[in-house]
């Protein structure tokens, strides 16, 4: 996936960040599975399994949005990237690849929300 998403300050600098992040991480993570969970923490979570490493994925999802809540910019950077690596975590352990949610993304692109739910409420 080679689309910007990020440009992090750094200093005086602007430096600019690639989305394939996420996909070398999910690499990461896949690789970790029959890792000794000593060793790694991905292999520590997915050796606990699938409720474990929800509740992980909900507990981050919390601590990121009260420092969203709480305005904490800088917090929120830290957090989201707890959600993402735990995100990726879950989608290791449930066997969704990255690409499966960026060809929904992507399906997604240049449908407007309101539009899309103004739809569904039509048919239901
Ligand atoms: N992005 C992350 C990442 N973000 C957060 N964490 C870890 O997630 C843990 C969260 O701490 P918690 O105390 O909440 O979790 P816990 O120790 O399971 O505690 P419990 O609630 O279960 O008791 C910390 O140990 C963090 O270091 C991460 N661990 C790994 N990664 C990435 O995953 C790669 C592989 O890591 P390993 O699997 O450890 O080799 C690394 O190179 C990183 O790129």
């Amino acid at each position: 996936m080679k689309k910007q998403i990020l440009d992090t300050l750094s200093g005086a600098s602007i430096q600019t960040i690639d989305a394939s992040v996420l996909d070398r991480l999910y690499q990461t993570v896949e690789s970790r599975r029959d890792t000794d969970p000593a060793l790694s923490h991905s292999a520590r979570l997915l050796s606990r399994g699938k409720r474990k490493v929800a509740q992980k994925f909900g507990e981050e999802a919390v601590e990121c949005l009260i420092e969203a809540v709480a305005g904490n910019k800088r917090e929120l950077i830290g957090e989201s990237a707890d959600v993402l690596y735990h995100l990726i975590v879950m989608w290791v352990d449930a066997g969704v690849a990255p690409d499966e949610v960026w060809h929904e993304l992507q399906r997604r692109e240049g449908t407007s929300g309101v539009a899309e739910k103004a739809a569904r409420q039509k048919i239901s």
